[in-house]
């Protein structure tokens, strides 16, 4: 018989009560787990999301494998890029590397749209497979538009952003319609997961931080609303994530989005403190998952603490799990977090 379904997560982001605080992780598919690299030995990246029953695998594997409350599907944020006139390849232990940057107000001319049930029917399967197979709720995701284009821009991954900073201030009338198209094809692709069956979405905005408050009200506020704004229709809970995003939260808080993702740098009660009354989701510095094992407890409990003090907490990293991480700690960490949190 299958297990009931647990709703906890879904639940934590509706700011509803919970039998205990649910966890899941942020790249919790990926490079720690053998199982992944012995499956990425025999494809590339966007092979392997080429054959839905792979992405529904390693979708799977670390729900059974950590015990999490939620599973996040197997893609990237770069997947929809592919279909729209960019040309991305994923290279291990890089990123994201594109060999036609946008350049020119020409250049964002040059995108087309998607049209997801022929573009992204492998992933739209993937998540019709994993409905049959998972009694978690199943996040879907994409990224957001400014992060997308800093790598459309930049042609990879960047420090500064210089590139995509000078286009934003030098090319409005272009930076506005990239945002348009690329938000358009995130509303899009959003819909069609959540058509197929996704219980949640996470729209990560990743680069946006390098942005001050200013900046990020004139050239990505617009969007942002229009994108969560689109979703609220589609009646599942919605979570918007960055990295060093602490200053632009008051600005976040205004968006018609569910949860908020902090990094390891803002603290939930800082957060709270700044009037946040969205759910939020986070925070342990993926760094500490390396171990000591009696760190990272110490630093979940007091985590914990501070979620907990509201209804509206799930508990994840502040960043992405890294390679060196050891499955083990993860396993124990949720174990604890189960545990600690029982009511
Ligand atoms: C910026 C960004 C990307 N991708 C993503 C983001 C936003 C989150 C974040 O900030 O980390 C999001 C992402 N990427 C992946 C997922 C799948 C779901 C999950 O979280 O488990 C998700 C949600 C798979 C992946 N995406 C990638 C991997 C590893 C690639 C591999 O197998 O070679 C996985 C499992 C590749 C990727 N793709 C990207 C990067 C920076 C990398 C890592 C490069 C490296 O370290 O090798 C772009």
């Amino acid at each position: 018989m299958s297990k009931p379904f647990n709703d906890a997560f879904l639940k934590a982001c509706r700011k509803e009560q919970t039998p205990h605080v649910p966890v899941w992780y942020m790249r919790q598919a990926g490079r720690y787990q053998p199982e992944y690299r012995e499956i990425r030995k025999k494809y590339t990246f966007f092979e392997m999301s080429e054959i839905p029953e792979v992405c529904a695998e390693v979708t799977r594997l670390p729900v059974e494998q950590l015990g999490v409350d939620a599973a996040i599907l197997f893609a990237d944020i770069m997947t929809p890029l592919q279909h729209i006139g960019v040309d991305v390849e994923i290279r291990s232990g890089v990123g994201p590397v594109i060999d036609n940057p946008i350049r020119s107000e020409k250049d964002v001319e040059r995108l087309t749209e998607i049209d997801p049930e022929t573009h992204v029917a492998t992933t739209l399967e993937a998540i019709r497979i994993l409905n049959q197979q998972l009694s978690v709720p199943l996040i879907g995701f994409a990224g957001a538009p400014f992060t997308l284009a800093s790598y459309m821009i930049e042609g990879g991954p960047s420090k500064n952003y210089h590139k995509t900073k000078a286009f934003m201030y030098a090319e409005p009338v272009a930076w506005k319609a990239l945002m348009e198209k690329l938000g358009a094809m995130t509303i899009s692709y959003l819909k069609a997961q959540v058509k197929a069956g996704a219980h949640a979405i996470q729209v990560f905005d990743s680069w946006v931080g390098a942005l001050n408050e200013q900046d990020y009200q004139l050239y990505v506020a617009p969007i942002m609303h229009k994108i969560f704004q689109a979703l609220k229709e589609m009646g599942v809970p919605t979570i918007y994530f960055g990295i060093g995003t602490g200053h632009l939260l008051t600005e976040w808080n205004k968006l018609p989005v569910d949860v908020l993702g902090l990094d390891w740098r803002t603290s939930i009660t800082q957060a709270r403190a700044k009037g946040i009354d969205k759910a939020l989701q986070g925070n342990l510095d993926p760094s500490l998952l390396i171990g000591p094992w009696e760190v990272i407890q110490e630093r979940a409990k007091a985590i914990l603490d501070q979620g907990m003090a509201q209804p509206g907490y799930i508990f994840n990293l502040g960043h992405g799990i890294f390679p060196d991480v050891p499955v083990e700690n993860l396993q124990k960490l949720t174990a604890f977090i189960h545990e600690y949190t029982k009511r």
